[in-house]
């Protein structure tokens, strides 16, 4: 398990760039028949990334989850957002199967015992892209298709930045302890992701972008409005935005990407905005 402490904001003025992408990015999410996990103490969450290829895979393959997690099994004390980003597939939860397309969600409640993830054609295996955080009660695992989700379109072609905000994880959809989910898609010629910028001290926010052609990039933007980095990302990348940090981010072509709020709201728009012309 790759496990992040927190930066500051103060420390991290005087950041490299491989002391950045060393902290906050992580590269890679996804290898045949492995559950993959980065573990940021930054709110406690945690990426998984899981690809069944020629096997079933469960959750806690290869993760000694008592040493990392203090408890019997992951999701006893935690809840978790589960996207699709790849071929369709079946996620399994205490012996209840979900057949997940692109792009389809699943929450999945805190004390669900057995997770396990199965791809329908190995030649185009299903890519199960996970957030999770702690929880202290149940809800109920709930499928929720696009058809489902809030749907807030935003921006402007003449600002390269016409999009749609798609809320799936969210409390106008169902309830969930702290985590809110969502896949935001930019349009053909817009780049630019949440720009105006915003903070949340309130909340952290992790982003994951995928849909990204292989020969291009997103520059993440990060930092404090007055003091701004970027770093690159390629496709199928997530990067951990602190409570402190602005998280906007610009392609070299469209994309589309997963962010997964938790902390002491679930308000969605409880945000700082930053004025453009304010950003350094
Ligand atoms: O494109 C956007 O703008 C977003 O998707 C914003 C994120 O949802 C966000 O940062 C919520 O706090
Ligand atoms: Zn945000």
């Amino acid at each position: 398990m790759d496990i992040r402490y927190s930066a500051n904001p103060e420390h991290f003025k005087r950041f490299t760039t491989e002391e950045m992408r060393k902290e906050f990015l992580i590269e890679k999410l996804f290898e045949a028949d492995k559950v993959l996990v980065t573990y940021s103490h930054v709110d406690r969450m945690c990426a998984f990334g899981c690809m069944p290829v020629s096997r079933a895979v469960a959750l806690d393959d290869g993760i000694d989850c008592y040493h990392n997690f203090g408890t019997n099994y992951i999701l006893e004390r935690r809840e978790m957002g589960v996207f699709n980003v790849g071929g369709a597939g079946t996620v399994k939860c205490d012996g209840t199967e979900y057949h997940m397309g692109f792009e389809d969600c699943l929450y999945i409640t805190k004390g669900t015992k057995e997770v396990i993830f199965s791809s329908d054609d190995p030649e185009k295996p299903a890519k199960f892209y996970m957030a999770s955080a702690p929880a202290h009660c149940s809800y109920t695992t709930t499928f929720i298709p696009m058809s489902k989700a809030n749907h807030r379109p935003c921006g402007s072609p003449e600002t390269a930045n016409d999009r749609v905000i798609n809320q799936f994880i969210h409390p106008d959809v169902l309830k969930t302890c702290q985590l809110s989910m969502g896949l935001t898609q930019l349009k053909k010629g817009s780049v630019w992701n949440t720009m105006p910028a915003h903070t949340h001290e309130r909340r952290m926010e992790l982003y994951f972008y995928f849909e990204i052609p292989e020969d291009q990039a997103v520059f993440h933007m990060m930092g404090t409005p007055q003091e701004t980095r970027h770093i690159v990302m390629h496709n199928e990348q997530a990067v951990i935005g602190p409570s402190w940090s602005i998280h906007s981010g610009c392609g070299t072509s469209n994309y589309t990407f997963i962010w997964a709020m938790v902390g002491e709201n679930q308000e969605f728009d409880d945000m700082d905005n930053i004025a453009i012309k304010d950003l350094r």
